[in-house]
């Protein structure tokens, strides 16, 4: 057998290509060659194959497709703990939109470094995020070498970003110049969501998506308020306003869902809308749980959201996938529902569904890109081990990952971040959390 070249080779005791049990290779390894995939299988045959300098090898190590992550605000991690226990209205206006008032592009960069670090350490690989200076968060994740669907966020009032609308669709379109063609960075068009933006601005945006045939990403029907605030102004669900303006297509993505009713399942699922289920927030939020398993059944592709760190309050998606998988069962009274390797579909391949990204992200198959993670499995809470997605889904945490590969790149190593610095990020963001606090006095 002739032997090739392979840039990095990793292996460990097991490897899911996708969420599959009956997928699992014992003792596997992956050949990454450049950005992508040159082969998977046996470690012995994977070194039969290929030499390398570059040969990550764990004991009782678990190899599988890294997470998607597909609603985050990452700069708001550093609201975490600011304003908890509150409904979405009140914790948005009196809370959130005052601290907002006054970010700088400076505080957002080093908050969505902050998020960053906790995706990686979390197993996150690609994430779609929706915010304000998009520009900086679009930095950020340059540096840290993830996977990203990033989308300035517009709405109807003055943006700390960029002042009034017509400036913002100016700085939508200089973000999709400075990333188009981009190997990690996908530029979305992201109204916030039918209450903060009039159905003109919904309109245009559409257009903005359409000409860069870029992903529509927005919050919808996320509270029983928002429902009631669209039937007041347009006598109409926000599902069947965005219906009546044309928006519902195969590259909307819409955040949360809770306030769904059968015939708006079946129009969203007829048109091709795709869900980014964010359970968490929705629980602390108050907000109710979305009819997931009935989108699912009717065939609409869902993937899973952590949402912002200030209304969850973290970004971890392990954790995540737990709730997912436990709330569902409780809300149909049915233990079957949202089995775990339903739940890890939702967190991998379905996420890259929902991102128009499953041919190249999602699951470990040769000529896709190199985006994987590894976890330590020789721990108490995962031994002995019977089944992979059980495992992942109902006792892994986000702390159990130790390596992380983006496109390729190694950018956590036996869980030391390589493509940023930790300390530096946390030093700083312990100042600029006092600054928060000091000026919420004033
Ligand atoms: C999304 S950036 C614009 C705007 O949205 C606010 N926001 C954060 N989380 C949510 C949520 O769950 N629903 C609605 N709006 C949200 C954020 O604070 C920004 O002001
Ligand atoms: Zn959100």
């Amino acid at each position: 057998m002739t032997t090739q070249r392979a840039d990095t080779i990793i292996s460990g005791s097991y490897l899911i290509p996708d969420s599959r049990q009956k997928n699992v290779i014992n003792n596997g390894a992956v050949a990454v060659s450049k950005d992508s995939i040159a082969a998977i299988g046996t470690s012995e045959d994977i070194l039969a194959q290929f030499t390398t300098e570059r040969h990550i090898h764990t004991d009782h190590g678990l190899i599988m497709p890294g997470l998607v992550n597909t609603h985050t605000h990452a700069p708001m991690a550093c609201f975490r703990g600011l304003a908890d226990d509150l409904p979405l209205m009140t914790w948005l206006e009196k809370h959130i939109f005052p601290v907002e008032a006054r970010w700088t592009p400076e505080m957002i960069y080093h908050s969505t470094l902050l998020s960053l670090a906790e995706m990686i350490k979390s197993g996150t690989t690609s994430f779609c995020d929706m915010y304000l200076f998009s520009k900086e968060v679009a930095r950020a994740t340059v540096e840290s070498g993830m996977r990203a669907w990033i989308g300035e966020v517009l709405y109807d009032f003055p943006s700390p970003c960029y002042g009034d609308l017509e400036n913002g669709f100016s700085y939508v379109e200089e973000l999709f110049g400075l990333y188009s063609g981009h190997s990690l960075i996908s530029i979305t068009a992201d109204p916030h969501s039918v209450y903060t933006c009039s159905p003109e601005l919904l309109t245009r945006l559409g257009k903005v998506a359409q000409s860069h045939d870029s992903l529509y990403a927005i919050h919808l029907s996320e509270n029983e308020a928002e429902v009631n605030t669209c039937k007041e102004r347009y006598n109409c669900s926000p599902v069947d306003h965005l219906e009546r303006l044309g928006l519902l297509g195969p590259k909307t993505l819409a955040a949360h869902c809770v306030m769904l009713d059968d015939r708006e399942i079946a129009l969203m699922a007829e048109r091709g809308v795709k869900v980014s289920h964010c359970q968490e927030s929705n629980m602390k939020l108050a907000s109710g749980t979305a009819p997931v398993v009935k989108m699912i059944e009717a065939g609409i592709e869902v993937g899973i959201g952590t949402d912002g760190a200030a209304s969850n309050n973290d970004v971890d998606m392990f954790g995540e996938m737990n709730t997912v998988a436990k709330i569902h069962k409780v809300a149909r009274m049915d233990p079957t529902a949202m089995g775990a390797e339903q739940t890890l579909h939702a967190a991998t391949l379905g996420g890259a569904t929902t991102l128009g990204a499953s041919d190249h992200i999602g699951t470990l198959a040769v000529g896709k890109k190199a985006d994987m993670i590894v976890l330590n499995m020789n721990q108490p809470h995962l031994t002995p081990l019977y089944n992979i997605p059980s495992h992942l889904v109902y006792a892994a945490r986000g702390s159990d990952v130790i390596h992380s590969i983006i496109n390729g790149r190694i950018v956590m190593e036996d869980r030391v971040l390589q493509s940023l610095d930790e300390e530096q990020i946390l030093a700083r963001m312990r100042e600029i959390g006092q600054n928060i606090v000091r000026h919420g006095k004033d």
